[in-house]
């Protein structure tokens, strides 16, 4: 297989609007064989109309949706081949369990007594074997939840799409069911488009993100290289807490605006700056330290609050710039408001945001 057609799903250019609401401006999206890709944005970012776009659901204004291949940009939903699962479950509730699940099968005309048994195995996948005899009614949410996810996938689709399908469930269920999903997945090698607004469950779950705003992809990339080296302040602020500085670089240093000097680890000629809040320490002792490997500061504790395992500190440096600092929580180490501290951050961990356009 060449690399061309190691692509599950590929969109190109696709836009769409809706009066003067451009939902999509122009998307390009590629989503390789076994993939669990996340579309990751803010309400009205234009994730639902891609989805839809993806599902058949909704027709582009221009641009192409191709599915293994063969271009299905006008394709109707059931040609598809795609498994969804969405928010609101969407069982059938006059059938049983069992029967939701057969659904698909017999609308593709699989014998009753096949579709009963690749049923079954669905059923028993997401570990719910033994209620095919009940009524949706008789299930609580995540199970719900987990009986739609076995319709999804019992035909074996070639994508699947899940479309905030957590968000009606309480925490625990939820990351119980992240979790969940997200061994399924991995053990079937599902190729998964997911839609989600909230950034830790996007962490968690994905191969990749793609974070959408206003219409158009910012930027797409693994978890790590999304949290680590977001390319824009949206980004960056979207996903994880952040520090962010205007100001000017000059080689390896960046001038923020105050005048406060940090050394960075490479040169940039970016004028803002990241800096993650778990990045900072604070200190009673004043410890003398090599810029290289440490910047400096004298900071003032604004203000505290405790959230268990660590502690959410707003201090100001002595230049004027305030900054959110988050600590493990230590017994020994607790700060109070009005205490002047030494606060350091590593050159590599200050990092410049590369996108200036994407503000
Ligand atoms: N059928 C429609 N008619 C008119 N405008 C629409 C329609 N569907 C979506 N829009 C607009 O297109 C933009 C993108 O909407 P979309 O539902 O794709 O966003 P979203 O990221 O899925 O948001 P949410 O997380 O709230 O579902 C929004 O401005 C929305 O108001």
């Amino acid at each position: 297989m060449t690399n061309e057609n190691q692509a599950v799903l590929d969109v190109q250019k696709i836009r769409k609007t809706y009066g003067r609401v451009e939902a999509l401006r122009e998307i390009d999206l590629r989503v390789a064989a076994g993939e669990f890709l996340t579309l990751l944005g803010a309400s009205g970012s234009g994730k639902t109309t891609l989805l839809r776009i993806i599902a058949g659901f909704e027709t582009p204004d221009s641009g192409r949706v191709s599915i293994r291949g063969a271009d299905m940009t006008w394709a109707s939903a059931a040609e598809r081949q795609i498994g969804m699962v969405f928010q609101n479950y969407a069982l059938f509730p006059h059938l049983t369990v069992l029967e939701n699940v057969m659904f698909p099968l017999e609308m593709r005309r699989i014998t009753r007594r096949a579709a009963a048994d690749r049923a079954r195995a669905a059923l028993d996948s997401v570990h719910l074997g033994v209620f095919g005899d009940r009524y949706p009614r008789q299930l609580s949410g995540g199970q719900q939840q987990r009986v739609a996810l076995a319709r999804a996938i019992v035909f074996e689709p070639s994508l699947l799409l899940l479309d905030e399908p957590f968000s009606a469930l309480d925490r625990r269920l939820r990351e119980s069911m992240q979790q969940e999903v997200k061994q399924l997945q991995s053990s079937l090698g599902l190729t998964t488009i997911f839609i989600t607004h909230d950034q830790e469950e996007a962490l968690v779950m994905s191969d990749r993100i793609a974070v959408i705003g206003g219409g158009a992809i910012r930027q797409i990339g693994t978890p790590a290289e999304i949290y680590y080296h977001p390319n824009s302040i949206s980004v960056a602020t979207f996903v994880g807490e952040s520090n962010i500085f205007e100001g000017a670089p000059k080689g390896r240093s960046f001038y923020a605006a105050s005048g406060a000097h940090f050394s960075l680890a490479a040169p940039t000629d970016c004028n803002r700056m990241l800096i993650r809040p778990e990045a900072i320490t604070l200190s009673r002792a004043s410890v003398p330290a090599d810029p290289r490997e440490a910047n400096v500061f004298a900071a003032q504790v604004l203000d505290r609050s405790f959230v268990g395992g660590f502690t959410v500190y707003r201090v100001r440096l002595a230049q004027g710039d305030e900054v959110s600092v988050r600590a493990i929580a230590r017994e020994d180490a607790i700060f109070q408001p009005g205490e002047t501290l030494q606060l350091t951050v590593a050159p590599a961990d200050c990092r410049p945001l590369t996108d200036r356009s994407a503000a």
